[in-house]
């Protein structure tokens, strides 16, 4: 009883820390919106959202306004209080009669070095100042699914995540890229884990470094999948773990859009792990067929997939399923079973969220021996696949059996 108020009014505690929070960021940036010469009176916080090191702001600005030294002004007004991204959308209002707008949907990274501003995406576009002014203000916001283009040489996109690191997310990924393939499929991979890069070793491609053609990059050739890792850029150790939200996704967003994919049924991504800013950022730009989620059977391992599956619901994004990695343990010895992560959790999460369990897969050395030499299970004897290629192959065909479901519709009416 104790404990549970004591629970209570600590959480309490922290909401109403929250709140004051925001209030404060928010009184902050009221401060720079008064005091921005252009346009003075006229220019608006209509509405301001906080979360994390990240602030949205929607605004309604004077005509005479620059949006990018609002927002370069906002940056440096927040940064102080731990804000490393400040996202705008912003109506313009002309000087006399009716409304006109731009959009800013492009989250803007504020510098987390030297506290200053960067300047606003060339993107940005103004719209014309002599637009009919009875026209009503239209606003974008940050982008959504639905607003994204597919890609146009991929069919599919699939990224594969998991709510906790080393679940065997990257190891699932890769086998299920190469049992794509082996059912027929041009296939390529994005090793997005920035914590962690691991497609190089495991696709025995280390240290080959993509060629850059016209300033995009070509994806290494591996096991036939078109492969580009964010590892292949990094000298040596050079792991970026301190990269903060902003760099990170801006990095990956390059990886994603300055290379030259070949024409592919799938794109199938290896997410970073957790279900931070970073991975709401690429899952609110990038064109995204559905997700995948890896999970042990772990307790902690389902809590962070359950948090994995909501942040895909946020963002509209299908799961295609959950796959349950590490399930069961046979002893190489003796042949007994034993479920020694526990049993049944992909199942019960699968069901708790009405998503497909697309498969469970053993605790096997020779899983993780295949994929250290570079040679992952579904391609191991020489291409034949050792004893738990067909638990990927299994898996790889329910994907297909489900993906037309998930397919996204183009402009044109065509569904890829
Ligand atoms: N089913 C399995 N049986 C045995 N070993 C496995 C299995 N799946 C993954 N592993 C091993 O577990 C370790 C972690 O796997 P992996 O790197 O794929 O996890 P991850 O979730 O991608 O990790 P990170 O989040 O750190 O990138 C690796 O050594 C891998 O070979």
């Amino acid at each position: 009883m104790f404990d549970f108020i004591k629970k209570t009014i600590h959480k309490n505690t922290l909401k109403s820390e929250d709140s004051q929070q925001a209030a404060k960021l928010e009184a902050a940036a009221k401060e720079v919106m008064a005091n921005y010469p252009q346009g003075r009176g006229r220019n608006e916080l209509i509405k301001f959202q906080h979360h994390g090191d990240t602030v949205t702001l929607d605004l309604r600005l004077d005509e005479s306004a620059e949006p990018e030294e609002v927002q370069r002004q906002l940056g440096l007004k927040l940064k102080p209080h731990g804000i490393e991204e400040v996202n705008l959308n912003i109506t313009l209002l002309p000087k006399a009669t009716g409304a006109k707008t731009m959009s800013d949907n492009n989250a803007m990274p504020v510098s987390s070095t030297k506290g200053s501003g960067k300047t606003l995406p060339k993107t940005i576009d103004a719209a014309p100042k002599t637009a009919a002014a009875a026209e009503p203000p239209i606003t974008k916001r940050a982008p959504t699914q639905s607003s994204l283009q597919p890609h146009p040489r991929i069919k599919h996109i699939l990224v594969v995540a998991s709510g906790k690191g080393g679940v065997g997310k990257s190891t699932t990924t890769v086998n299920i890229a190469l049992a794509l393939q082996k059912l027929g499929n041009k296939v390529g991979v994005l090793d997005a884990d920035i914590y962690g890069p691991s497609m190089p070793s495991m696709l025995g491609v280390e240290g080959v470094k993509p060629q850059l053609e016209n300033e995009q990059f070509v994806p290494v050739e591996a096991h036939g999948l078109a492969m580009l890792s964010i590892g292949s850029l990094l000298d040596g150790d050079n792991t970026p773990v301190a990269w903060r939200g902003p760099k990170a996704t801006g990095a990956l967003m390059q990886l994603f859009n300055q290379t030259n994919w070949p024409m592919l049924d799938y794109l199938v991504i290896d997410m970073p792990p957790g279900t931070g800013d970073i991975q709401l950022t690429l899952a609110q730009r990038i064109p995204v067929t559905g997700a995948v989620i890896v999970t042990t059977p772990q307790h902690i391992a389902l809590m962070d997939a359950q948090k994995g599956i909501e942040m895909f619901n946020k963002t509209s994004i299908p799961v295609i399923g959950v796959v349950e990695n590490m399930a069961l343990h046979t002893c190489s010895n003796c042949g007994h079973t034993e479920a020694i992560f526990g049993a049944g959790g992909g199942e019960s999460i699968a069901k708790e969220y009405q998503v497909p369990l697309l498969g469970q897969l053993p605790l096997a050395s020779d899983i993780r021996a295949q994929a250290d030499k570079g040679v992952p299970s579904v391609i191991a004897n020489e291409g034949q696949g050792d004893d738990y290629a067909q638990f990927y192959l299994d898996i790889a065909t329910n994907i297909e059996a489900n993906i037309a479901k998930f397919a996204k519709k183009r402009d044109d009416g065509r569904i890829f």
